[in-house]
């Protein structure tokens, strides 16, 4: 495991106890969404496995080794881990899109022709090449969203840990930050994403946790999502894919137990 974190407590100071005995694991080009209704505490753990949070109790470890607090340690955990923040505004904050790219690349130190290629691939891979030399405060929401997201991809991170990565972005954005997304699974990044969108988990990830009321529930997403008393406890809509499953089951049209569609060309492979 990359980045494990055990049995791990977290309360505000002077709030309610927001997340109570969280384990979470985190393997290698693995995709993991991360569900739960508003303020059940998934920007909370997001910062919590980013080191930008201390846990109360539990422990965060990093290749099976504790992490530590200080600053060696710090660096050690953002240099494998990164953290894309939900709004683009506490992420920006160089003049120009390139300037903020590059940023990351250049603090550690690597030549210049090195942080270059990362950024230029990084600009390429969400969209955003000709917003290169553009000032940031001057982009539309979507534009930010993609270049804060490429200012993480740039530091070529082990883990990308996402806070709902893909609101606020058009449909043709979402799709090609999900296909930026695959490649770099395919390459052994692994990634989390905090989402309020039951397809996209469903179709885009290997497992879900899932923060409900009762505690969290860990598994593999299509067991979770699923699992109707659980969406039920964590108010989560039931994603299409299984409706159209549990409907079709129902009317005996295909045997019980049938794995739900995940994309809608999975659906072809029920047609007769
Ligand atoms: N800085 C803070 N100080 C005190 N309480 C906080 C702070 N940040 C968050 N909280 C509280 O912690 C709980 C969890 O918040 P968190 O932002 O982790 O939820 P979330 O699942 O990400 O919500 P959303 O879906 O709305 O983004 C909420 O009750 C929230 O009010």
């Amino acid at each position: 495991m990359i980045v494990q974190l055990v049995d791990a407590r977290y309360a505000y100071e002077d709030g309610p106890l927001v997340l109570d005995g969280i384990g979470l694991a985190l393997a290698e080009g693995r995709a993991t969404a991360l569900l739960g209704r508003n303020g059940s505490g998934k920007t909370t753990l997001l910062r919590l496995l980013t080191g930008g949070l201390r846990p109360a109790s539990g422990r965060l470890l990093l290749e099976g080794e504790p992490v530590t607090y200080d600053r060696a340690g710090l660096t050690r955990l953002r240099t494998t881990v990164q953290l894309v923040v939900q709004d683009p505004d506490d992420q920006l904050f160089a003049a120009s899109v390139g300037q903020d790219v590059s940023f990351g690349p250049m603090n550690l130190g690597l030549p210049e022709e090195e942080v270059r290629a990362r950024v230029g691939e990084a600009l390429a891979a969400m969209d955003i090449e000709s917003l290169r030399d553009r000032p940031t405060h001057l982009l539309s929401y979507g534009q930010r969203k993609r270049a804060a997201i490429a200012g993480a991809v740039a530091m070529r991170p082990r883990v990308l840990v996402l806070d709902e990565p893909t609101a606020g972005l058009d449909p043709h954005g979402q799709e090609r930050l999900l296909e930026v997304l695959d490649g770099l699974r395919q390459a052994g990044t692994t990634v989390v994403m905090a989402t309020h969108d039951v397809d996209l988990a469903l179709r885009w990830a290997d497992d879900a946790v899932v923060l409900a009321p009762g505690g969290p529930r860990t598994g593999p997403v299509a067991e979770l999502l699923t699992d109707q008393a659980l969406l039920d406890t964590a108010r989560l809509r039931r994603p299409w894919g299984t409706a159209v499953t549990h409907l079709l089951t129902s009317h005996g049209l295909l045997p019980p137990g049938t794995p739900g569609p995940r994309t809608a060309e999975e659906v072809s492979g029920y047609l007769p």
